[in-house]
């Protein structure tokens, strides 16, 4: 089906049930195959992979998973469209739909209860664009049992999550998303093929989740602590933002002390940091003051 009668059914099928969409909770509908091809080819399914899916809508996305994957859930929090969703999939036993709020639910339990049974499980999903850094910060720092994560979210969002150090897309969350996962760009996507249209772009990215981090790191809440701190002020040189207590509070004479110690330029700014001297950092912190 091209774009235009994609476009047309969902109109038909929302006006059918008397739908009128929530701009609230992100509802927007995908109506271009081209993505949802290229949103499979990224996701490498097939009959033993598992999917779970967020906020399925009226079903674009599910029903090309329920072709190409083994099992699949999908967490829908709008109890209107669960009866759209239900008669769609009815004779469909791999497909679970389940209502509910994804940033509330056991998603652990719900793995474990849906797709305990598939070889590798993946999260694909067109997520809601108000709440896409909590739900993605959950899915990696619960450290479920993904293999996978290929999501549509807002184009900047997905800049930031792709960006090199020194950009001015990089930021704490670019840092965080490494530690846990590789990251990729996938493709862009033009507001247009969606009903309602949004007000920006998105694009796709995937997430291959490391079976370990790519640096060793002695304390984890520490390095997301100077993170955080090394770009909640971006202006400042590292010794500064560091320096205001905002890691532990630790004062200069320390901060200076370890910046010293690993080699790094106290003059330079947070966003130009790459993982690795985070970790260094972080690290050195750790024993400094430990000590
Ligand atoms: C951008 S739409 C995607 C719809 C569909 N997957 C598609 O591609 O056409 C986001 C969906 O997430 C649902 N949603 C919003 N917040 C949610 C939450 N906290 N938990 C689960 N689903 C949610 C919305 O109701 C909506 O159906």
């Amino acid at each position: 089906m091209d774009e235009v009668r994609i476009a047309e059914r969902t109109r038909q099928l929302l006006a059918e049930r008397g739908l009128r969409l929530k701009k609230s909770l992100g509802q927007h509908f995908l109506t271009d195959r081209r993505i949802l091809d290229k949103m499979m080819e990224a996701a490498g399914l097939g009959p033993e992979a598992g999917v779970l899916e967020i906020g399925p809508g009226i079903g674009a996305l599910t029903e090309r998973l329920a072709v190409e994957a083994g099992q699949v859930v999908a967490v829908e929090l709008d109890e209107r469209l669960i009866p759209v969703l239900s008669s769609l999939f009815s004779d469909q036993p791999h497909v679970r739909i389940v209502q509910g709020d994804v940033m509330s639910l056991d998603l652990s339990r719900l793995l474990q209860d849906h797709l305990g049974d598939c070889s590798r499980i993946s999260v694909v999903a067109n997520l809601p664009y108000y709440v896409t850094t909590p739900i993605l910060m959950r899915l990696l720092e619960e450290k479920l049992p993904l293999d996978r994560i290929v999501i549509m979210i807002q184009k900047e969002v997905a800049e930031r999550l792709t960006a090199s150090p020194g950009s001015k897309a990089y930021g704490s969350i670019t840092v965080a998303t490494r530690y846990y996962a590789e990251t990729e760009w996938v493709t862009k996507v033009p507001a247009h093929v969606f009903v309602p249209r949004p007000q920006v772009d998105s694009a796709v990215i995937r997430l291959k989740i490391r079976q370990r981090p790519p640096v060793e790191v002695r304390d984890e809440a520490l390095l997301f602590r100077v993170i955080r701190a090394a770009f909640g002020q971006r202006r400042k040189t590292l010794l500064n933002a560091l320096s205001t207590g905002a890691v532990d509070g630790e004062g200069k004479e320390t901060i200076s002390r370890v910046l010293s110690e690993t080699g790094i330029d106290p003059k330079r700014r947070g966003e130009t940091l790459s993982l690795e001297e985070f970790a260094l950092l972080s690290n050195r912190l750790h024993e400094v003051t430990r000590n």
